[in-house]
C-alpha cells in the first residue's frame, strides 16, 4: 500500500509526466497498462476511456503490431530495458514512425515494480533514411547499368560496394567483394604487393590516381585492367569514399607487347644487317681489340677509340655498349665533324625556348637523349675548342646546361669517343685541349687498319659477298683469284669501309657465279703503303702504269678514244682508261695540243 505522501508525489509525478511534450506511459510488472500520459491521448486521439477498453494496441500499425508485441514480451521475460520501432497512428489517422523505449523500475530489493515507456517520433529521420536508401538504390541501378566495372571503397581501401559489371566480370557475389581477401583472389599474385603499396600510397595522397593490374576474369583468365581511383569528398572537403572504375586494357597491352617484340625483332634484324654485332675477323690484331672491348664494356669508364677511317671504330663503340649494363638503353651517336660548329652546343646540350632566333620550343640535346645509355662522340678531334671546354666540364661534373638555360641538369651517360686524327699532334698544335685528352683517354683502344690485319681479308671478303649477294638475290661460288691478289696488294686507305663498298659494287656488277672486281675501282694507294713491301710493289706498279698512260696520252695529243687515241695505243677499252686516268689523278688536258678539237 502506498502512503498518503507517496500517493501525493505519485499524483505530482503523473501531473509532470502529463505535461511532458513526449508520449509517455507506464505498465505494471506484468505489462498491463497502468497509465498513458495526456500527450499520448492527445496525439493518438484515443481517449482514456477507449484505451481502458481496447488498450494501446489499436494505435500501432497492424503490420508492426506483432513485432512490437513480441519485443514487449521479450523484455518482460528478460527484465532488461530495450527498444523497438513501429508506426503509431496519429489522431488524424496518419501513421508516423516512433521509437518505443522501455525501462524497468525496480524497488530496493531489485524487484520490478513498473515499466516506463517513452515514444519518440523518428518519422523525419526515417524518411531521410528511406530517401537515402532510395538514392542508394537509384545509384546502384545507374552504376549497374554502366558497363565499366566500379568498386566503391572506404578511405582505407576496403570495398563497400561493387556494381553489376564488376560482379559479372569477376564472377563473384556482392558478399564475396565485401569479404576480406577479395583483392588476393581478384588480382594476379605476381605484383600484388607492389599493387597494394601503390594503392595505399594513392589513397593517402587523396588525389585521383591510376594503376594497372592483372585481374582474374570469371573464366580464370588474368587480364590487364586500368583502375582509376577518384575521391569523393564531404562538404568539409574530407575524403569519405573512393570510386574505383576499371577498364579492361588487356588487348591494348598485348598489342603493345607485340609491337615491342616486333620492334625488338626488327631492331635485332637491323643490328644484324648493319653488322653492329658482326665484327668479322680472326686476326690476332683484331682479337686483341675484342679482348679489350670485353674488359671495358662492364665498367662505366670513358673509352677513346682510335684508328684510321673506316676501320670499324663505331662498330667497336656499339659492341662496348651492347655488352655493357646500359645495353637496353639508348646508344646515341654524334658525328662531331658533320655538325656546323655553331650548332654543336645546342645539338649536344639542347636549348631552352627563346635561346636564339628560331628556338620556338625547348629541345633536348644528345646528352639528355642518351640518358641512362651511351653517347658516342665520333670524330671528337674535330670539336671546336669552346665545346671541348664544355665537354670537359660535363665529363667532370656529370651535369649539362642547355643553351639559353641556367640550371645544371645531371646526366647519367657513358661517353665513348673516337677519332682518326692524331690527338697528340692536335694538342701540340693547340687545336685540342690536353686536359680533355686525358679525360677521354681513360681507356684507349686502337683499332688496327686493314693492312695490319690482312689475315682477315678472305673472311671479310666472303662475309661481304654473302651479305650483299643476299641483298641482290645472287649467289657466288667464289671470288676470282685475280681479285684476291689485287686485294692483297692494295693498301686499303679506306679500310673495311672501302673494302665493303668495292665488294658491294662487284656483287651488283658481276655476272655468273664468280665475283670479280675491276682494279680501277680501287683508290690510289695511300701513304701507308710505303711501309710494307707488298704495298711498295703496288706503288711501283701504279707509278709505272701512270707513266705509260701519260706517255700514250702525250703521243695522242691528249686524245683518249678513237683509232689514234691513247686507249687504242695501250690496247685497253676507252672506259677502262678513263677510270684509270681519274684514279691515278692524271690531268689529260695538259697533253692537248693547242688548236685541236675537243676530245672524248
Ligand atoms: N671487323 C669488321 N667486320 C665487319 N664489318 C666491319 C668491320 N669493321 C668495319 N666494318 C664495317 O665497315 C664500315 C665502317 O665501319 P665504322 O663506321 O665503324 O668505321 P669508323 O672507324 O667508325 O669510320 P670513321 O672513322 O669514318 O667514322 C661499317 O659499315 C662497318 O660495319
Amino acid at each position: 500500500m502506498l502512503s498518503v505522501d507517496s500517493q501525493m508525489s505519485e499524483d505530482n509525478l503523473r501531473q509532470v509526466i502529463d505535461t511532458l511534450p513526449t508520449l509517455v506511459w507506464c505498465t505494471r510488472p506484468d505489462g498491463s497498462t497502468e497509465f498513458l500520459n495526456k500527450r499520448w491521448h492527445d496525439y493518438t486521439g484515443c481517449s482514456p476511456e477507449e484505451s481502458r477498453v481496447h488498450g494501446w494496441q489499436p494505435t500501432v500499425h497492424p503490420e508492426d503490431l506483432p513485432r512490437v508485441v513480441a519485443k514487449g514480451q521479450e523484455l518482460l521475460a528478460s527484465g532488461q530495458p530495450g527498444e523497438v520501432e513501429g508506426r503509431i497512428r496519429r489522431h488524424d489517422g496518419v501513421f508516423r514512425w516512433f521509437l518505443l523505449r522501455v525501462e524497468p523500475l525496480r524497488d530496493e530489493t531489485g524487484k520490478i515494480v513498473r515499466w516506463y515507456g517513452v515514444q519518440t517520433d523518428i518519422d523525419d529521420l526515417k524518411q531521410i533514411e528511406e530517401k537515402l536508401r532510395e538514392e542508394d538504390r537509384e545509384l546502384r541501378r545507374i552504376t549497374d547499368a554502366i558497363p565499366q566495372t566500379i568498386v566503391v571503397v572506404d578511405t582505407s581501401g576496403v570495398p563497400i560496394y561493387a556494381n553489376q559489371a564488376m560482379l559479372d566480370y569477376a564472377g563473384l557475389s556482392a558478399e564475396d567483394i565485401l569479404t576480406s581477401g577479395f583483392r588476393e583472389r581478384f588480382s594476379h599474385p605476381d605484383g600484388l604487393e607492389k599493387l597494394k603499396e601503390q594503392r595505399a600510397a594513392g589513397l593517402s595522397r587523396g588525389l585521383p590516381f591510376e594503376l594497372e593490374h592483372r585481374a582474374r576474369r570469371k573464366d580464370g583468365e588474368y587480364r590487364w585492367c586500368l583502375v582509376r581511383f577518384n575521391p569523393f569528398r564531404d562538404e568539409m572537403g574530407r575524403v569519405v569514399r573512393w570510386y574505383a572504375t576499371g577498364t579492361d586494357i588487356d588487348d591494348r597491352v598485348k598489342a603493345e607487347e607485340r609491337t615491342r617484340n616486333e620492334n625488338q625483332v626488327l631492331r635485332e634484324q637491323i643490328d644484324r644487317d648493319s653488322m653492329f654485332e658482326d665484327i668479322v675477323g680472326s686476326s690476332e690484331a683484331l682479337r686483341k681489340v675484342l679482348r679489350q672491348v670485353a674488359k671495358v664494356a662492364s665498367s662505366d669508364s670513358t673509352v677513346l677509340i682510335l684508328g684510321e677511317t673506316g676501320t670499324g671504330k663505331e662498330l667497336i663503340a656499339r659492341a662496348i655498349h651492347k655488352r655493357s649494363k646500359r645495353a637496353s638503353r639508348a646508344f646515341i651517336g654524334v658525328n662531331c665533324a658533320a655538325i656546323p660548329p655553331s650548332l654543336i652546343a645546342s645539338e649536344l646540350f639542347g636549348y631552352e625556348k627563346g635561346a636564339f632566333t628560331g628556338a620556338t620550343q625547348r629541345r633536348l640535346g644528345r646528352f639528355e637523349s642518351a640518358s641512362g645509355g651511351t653517347l658516342f662522340l665520333d670524330e671528337v678531334g674535330d670539336l671546336p675548342l669552346d665545346i671541348q671546354i664544355a665537354l670537359l666540364r660535363v665529363l667532370q661534373e656529370r651535369e649539362i646546361q642547355r643553351v639559353g638555360g641556367n640550371t645544371a641538369i645531371s646526366v647519367d651517360v657513358r661517353v665513348l669517343a673516337a677519332t682518326h686524327r692524331d690527338l697528340d699532334v692536335l694538342v701540340a698544335d693547340g687545336k685540342f685541349r690536353e686536359d680533355l685528352l686525358y679525360r677521354l683517354n681513360v681507356v684507349p683502344i686502337v683499332v688496327p687498319s686493314l693492312r695490319e690485319r690482312a689475315d682477315d681479308l678472305p673472311l671479310l671478303v666472303e662475309y661481304f659477298i654473302t651479305r650483299f649477294g643476299k641483298n641482290a638475290g645472287k649467289t657466288f661460288r667464289a671470288i676470282d683469284d685475280k681479285t684476291l691478289n689485287l686485294f692483297r696488294a692494295y693498301g686499303w686507305p679506306g679500310n673495311v669501309r672501302e673494302l665493303q663498298n668495292v665488294i658491294e659494287r662487284a656483287v651488283i656488277l658481276s655476272e655468273g657465279d664468280i665475283c670479280a672486281v675491276d682494279e680501277t675501282w680501287l683508290k690510289r694507294p695511300s701513304s701507308h703503303t710505303a711501309a710494307s713491301p707488298a704495298f711498295a710493289l703496288s706503288g711501283v706498279l701504279h707509278k709505272r702504269e701512270k707513266e705509260m698512260i701519260e706517255a700514250a696520252l702525250a703521243a695522242s695529243n691528249g686524245r683518249v678514244s678513237g683509232p689514234t687515241g691513247a686507249a687504242t695505243k695501250l690496247g685497253i677499252p676507252t672506259k677502262t682508261l678513263d677510270s684509270k686516268i681519274g684514279r691515278l689523278g692524271i690531268n689529260k688536258y695538259q697533253f692537248r695540243a693547242s688548236g685541236t678539237e675537243p676530245f672524248a
